[in-house]
């Protein structure tokens, strides 16, 4: 069927449920989305999905940017495989598994069933004096990041959300930000709470990676590889793979999103499989999803990231497919039709 027929086989079905025109607000336009994707006019409810923490050191941790040291990455992998980490809770919420993928976190782990070793390096270089990868490991971090959702769309996975774990991790997404042309004092805002002192030096350290490396706006690759990171690359990789395939892909704050920035100068069709599941406390995200053209899900002031935001959106999603899905229309539940009916 041609997607402008089935957009409007859609609304035409959502007007028709026994509540006035429009009255559940973005839960409509969310079904809407959702069918559009499936291509059906009644969606399906996801029988697998799943949740990918994708975790990476930064060589800028050098300029204590963090309020926090670098080996709390490593340590974070551990607790997300034990089970105590805030997206291990929310998942079980809204029954989804957690996979961790070691993107390039600067320690060496034993093999667990759900975490996926696609390690690029022990931390990237330190992007204030020079490119954070070359060329080559940036385009192995996307290749990688589309192995691992295309595996996970082979295994049944129908919907994937894409989760952040590393310290540093948004120095890097403002980096990456500014690199695109947003301003820096519009996107450098504390991350895990820091001083203002730090923060003034978060901003000296951003405008610093962009005089050295110069990175090429126009030049996806050229951005990740100066001053992305290997876990940021490996989540382009998997969004665009993920939509590539028709895969609905929720993405969490800030550095996620800073992520779908680069996989969209790549794919400018990918944001019809997006969402975004939150708007993060941290004040360049919401810039970021308004350049997008993306409404988040939900806004609850958290500012933690992996996947936390997105996982929680799960839920939201799934109320607006059983609305579509399982809500009576006026025909069936014998109710009257009002005047904003067509
Ligand atoms: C215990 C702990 C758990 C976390 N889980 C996510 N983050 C979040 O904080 C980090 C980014 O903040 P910044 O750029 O300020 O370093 C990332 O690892 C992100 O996922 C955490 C941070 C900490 C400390
Ligand atoms: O917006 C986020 O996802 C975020 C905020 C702070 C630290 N880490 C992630």
């Amino acid at each position: 069927m041609d997607r402008k027929e089935l957009e409007k086989m859609i609304i035409n079905r959502l007007n028709n449920l026994t509540k006035p025109v429009g009255s559940l607000g973005e839960l409509e336009r969310i079904a809407l989305k959702i069918g559009l994707i499936q291509q059906k006019v009644i969606p399906e409810l996801f029988k697998d999905k799943r949740i990918y923490v994708f975790a990476a050191d930064h060589g800028v941790t050098e300029c204590s940017i963090s309020a926090y040291p670098r080996e709390v990455t490593k340590q974070m992998v551990f607790n997300f495989l034990n089970g105590g980490a805030a997206i291990n809770v929310f998942a079980k919420h809204v029954g989804a598994k957690v996979f961790v993928v070691d993107a390039g976190v600067d320690a060496d782990f034993e093999d667990h069933p759900f975490l996926i070793k696609r390690k690029v390096g022990y931390a990237t270089k330190n992007i204030a004096f020079g490119p954070a990868m070359s060329k080559e490991e940036a385009v192995k971090c996307i290749q990688y990041g589309r192995e691992i959702a295309r595996s996970a769309i082979l295994q049944g996975a129908d919907l994937l959300v894409v989760g952040d774990m590393g310290i540093g991790n948004t120095t890097i997404a403002a980096a990456i930000a500014a690199a695109f042309g947003f301003d820096v004092d519009e996107v450098v805002d504390i991350g895990t709470p820091i001083d203002q002192k730090t923060l003034e030096r978060k901003k000296q350290v951003v405008r610093q990676a962009l005089e050295v490396n110069k990175p090429d706006r126009k030049d996806a690759i050229d951005v990740l590889s100066k001053v992305g990171g290997f876990c940021i690359g490996q989540m382009v990789g998997f969004i665009l793979e993920a939509c590539e395939n028709r895969c609905p892909v929720v993405v969490d704050g800030f550095p996620t999103t800073a992520a779908l920035l680069i996989a969209y100068e790549m794919n400018k069709n990918i944001l019809d499989f997006v969402f975004a599941g939150h708007k993060s406390k941290v004040k360049g995200h919401e810039v970021m999803l308004k350049y997008l053209g993306l409404r988040p899900i939900l806004d609850l002031e958290m500012r933690l990231g992996e996947g936390t935001g997105a996982a929680l959106a799960i839920s939201i999603i799934e109320a607006a497919i059983k609305m579509i899905s399982q809500m009576a229309t006026f025909e069936s539940a014998g109710v009257s039709k009002g005047s904003d009916q067509t």
